[in-house]
């Protein structure tokens, strides 16, 4: 076995025996990443994880957790921009019976749920202002209160995050609390996008490819040196899971005892052209967000009426309201 292979297989050991599935990697920045894991795994730091969407930031979310001391318990992940905004505080908190029309039960928040264990908090960055109050008070004090309770309530808690957004750029734009992101920005482990680290491409390949095999009962040995080139060139603003996706469709497809051909998505812009770097490719509420932004700013923060932004945006006011409160801007963010 090479060095580097031993490397590669070192990490899988160490991490694989715990997290499922295991984390691939064995260029410079996968190895730095790893390093970093070692390092923060078995503390209590917080640890705030970054990059871009697919790079495989829950994953070393659940690296971290099974290499700690809580373990033995379940990592709980809240999605923070999966939640409709009027529940995130009672999903996060939990409610008292009868707090608020339709709380017909007591609902125990995922706080209390990560008692003793690891909060896995993603998508941090779409938190709005108001609740990131709230939570950087819950990260201070170390207790919750139920919405509509009276009694505080303390959790153990430790707390990894993650978000695909610039964090530090929201902060300076003021949609992010500076607190609170140096609250959780204690340990950062930042992911390159897979285009960034080309090296771990032929692996994780085969990784994939290995499982899919096993999954669907097929029999493929590798690819083709053309099917590997069309992936090392490709530009994957889907990261790994783009590959892996790719590659459980091409399993799912052959016929033959290798993968002749990858059926890399044919947009001209996502390509790279002669070594050069598209634009990096923004997510649909990055581009809502900078959307709304741009408008408001064009109508002098005015919302409705005939001049408003509602009306540009062809939406009523109460839905540009509502998505500025969700996006976190405020009318500061326009002078
Ligand atoms: N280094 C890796 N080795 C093996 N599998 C990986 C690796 N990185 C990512 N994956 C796989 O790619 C998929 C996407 O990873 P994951 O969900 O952790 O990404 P993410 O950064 O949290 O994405 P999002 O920001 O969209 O939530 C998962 O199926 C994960 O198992």
């Amino acid at each position: 076995m090479e060095e580097s292979e031993s490397l590669q297989y070192d990490t899988l050991e160490r991490y694989g025996s715990f997290a499922q599935p295991s984390i691939i990697g064995n260029g410079t920045a996968m190895r730095r990443v790893f390093q970093l894991l070692d390092r923060v795994a078995d503390s209590e730091t917080t640890v705030l994880i970054l990059g871009e969407t697919g790079t495989g930031k829950e994953l070393i979310a659940k690296a971290i957790h099974c290499g700690s001391s809580r373990r033995e318990e379940t990592m709980i992940r809240v999605n923070c921009a999966a939640i409709p905004v009027n529940l995130v505080e009672s999903v996060l908190f939990g409610h008292e019976k009868g707090s608020f029309t339709g709380a017909t039960e007591r609902r125990i928040g995922k706080f209390e749920l990560a008692h003793k264990s690891t909060l896995f908090l993603d998508e941090i960055g779409e938190l709005s202002l108001e609740l990131q109050v709230k939570l950087l008070r819950v990260l201070q004090e170390k207790e919750i209160e139920r919405v509509g309770g009276s009694n505080t309530i303390a959790v153990d808690v430790r707390i990894v995050s993650a978000t695909n957004r610039d964090l530090a750029r929201e902060v300076e734009e003021g949609r992010f609390r500076r607190d609170l992101f140096y609250r959780l920005n204690v340990f950062p482990v930042s992911l390159p996008p897979l285009r960034h680290r080309r090296d771990d491409i032929p692996l994780l390949a085969d990784h994939f490819l290995k499982r899919f095999c096993q999954k669907s009962n097929r029999q493929i040995s590798g690819f083709s040196q053309r099917a590997l080139a069309d992936m090392m060139n490709y530009h994957w603003p889907g990261n790994v899971r783009e590959l892996e996706h790719l590659i459980e469709r091409q399993v799912v497809m052959s016929t033959g005892h290798i993968l002749k051909e990858i059926d890399i998505p044919g947009s001209a812009q996502l390509m790279m052209v002669d070594g050069a770097e598209p634009t990096a490719v923004k997510t649909i509420s990055e581009n809502e967000r900078d959307h709304i932004f741009a408008v408001l700013k064009l109508c002098n923060g005015k919302i409705s009426g005939k001049n408003g932004a509602a009306k540009l945006l062809g939406v009523p006011a109460t839905t540009l309201n509502s998505k500025i409160k969700r996006l976190g801007l405020s009318k500061k963010h326009l002078l």
